[in-house]
């Protein structure tokens, strides 16, 4: 992606969270960095405003709410920080018209058989009510063994609307990488997942996040959120590489600090400085040099006390 298409993409707050410049984010349930809840679960057998009330006291954070007809939309007006525009009812115009004069953020949610045009039409309804906080999420179709979503049709809307475009992953978390990769400014996850399951998209979203999303943070607190998503990162890698490093160890003839190779260090330092020549190869040695010794330690000390391997 160019700078320049960077900059131009549309923000949406909600709350205190920015979708779509920054970090990825989760909305879901609790454990999620955003919550939402849809009023047409409960067919109108429990009054919005209670429904509402009981939501915001389950977690801190911005709530949204799908409403389950114009008649909720002064309780969301007074107490939402987003409203959602279903997918079972993104072609009714005239509600989705009236949801979006709320003047709050707009999630608008893909029927499955809406196409792009039909899609991004919606987004067009919103805006002519001068409403311009709009997120797109794509839907696809829920199935028995999780949903399935249309990932070059969000990276589409997303480059045509300019827009934040989130995936609605259902119940299951396991494709929150791919998501993330395929360009999603953020996902959706059923208001009842497990806290466990939306700590898992969520660690997903920041590990992927942290190589697909470049961020310009503006402040002293944002750039180290960012940094804590790289070190996420580094830190997954960082493990993996030391065990890895561990098993050519054992199966070398001559392992541990005895059989270091000089050579074969100088090549990973240099594959390394192609891919990050900011840093270029004299600072990388020295790094390099700390990762590949404390692999080496872990492997001899393991060695010497193989009980002690979990
Ligand atoms: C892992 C090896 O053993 C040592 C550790 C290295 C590493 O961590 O990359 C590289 C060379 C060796 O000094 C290896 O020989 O490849």
């Amino acid at each position: 992606m160019s700078t320049t298409a960077h900059l131009e993409r549309a923000a949406v707050g909600l709350g205190a969270l920015t979708v779509g410049t920054g970090p990825a984010v989760v909305i879901g349930g609790s454990g999620a960095d955003a919550r939402w809840i849809s009023l047409r679960d409960r067919h109108g057998e429990v009054p919005a405003a209670e429904s509402v009330v009981a939501a915001r006291a389950e977690g801190a954070g911005p709530l949204l709410v799908e409403p389950s007809s114009a008649g909720d939309l002064p309780v969301i007006a007074e107490s939402a920080d987003g409203v959602v525009v279903g997918a079972a009812w993104m072609r009714d115009s005239e509600l989705v018209r009236a949801t979006a004069r709320l003047g709050l953020p707009v999630l608008v949610q893909r029927a499955s058989s809406a196409t792009l045009e039909e899609w991004l039409a919606v987004a067009g309804h919103c805006a002519a009510e001068g409403n311009d906080q709009i997120m797109l999420c794509e839907s696809g179709r829920a199935h028995p063994d999780g949903a399935t979503f249309d990932l070059a049709l969000m990276r589409a809307a997303r480059t045509r609307s300019g827009r934040p475009v989130l995936a609605d992953l259902g119940a299951d978390p396991a494709l929150a990488a791919a998501a993330i990769a395929a360009g999603a400014d953020g996902l959706l996850l059923d208001p009842g997942v497990t806290e466990q399951d939306a700590l898992a998209a969520r660690e997903a979203t920041r590990i992927v996040g942290a190589v697909t999303r470049r961020e310009e943070p503006d402040s002293v607190s944002a750039a180290r959120d960012a940094i804590d998503r790289v070190d996420a990162a580094l830190a997954v890698l960082l493990e993996r590489r030391a065990e890895l490093a561990g098993t050519i160890q054992r199966l070398k003839p001559v392992g541990g600090f005895a059989g270091r190779d000089a050579v074969r260090e100088r090549q990973v330092v240099a594959e390394m400085a192609r891919r990050a020549p900011v840093l270029g190869e004299a600072r990388l040695a020295p790094i390099m040099n700390a990762v590949i010794e404390a692999g080496l330690h872990l492997a001899e000390e393991r060695r010497s006390a193989p009980a002690e391997r979990d």
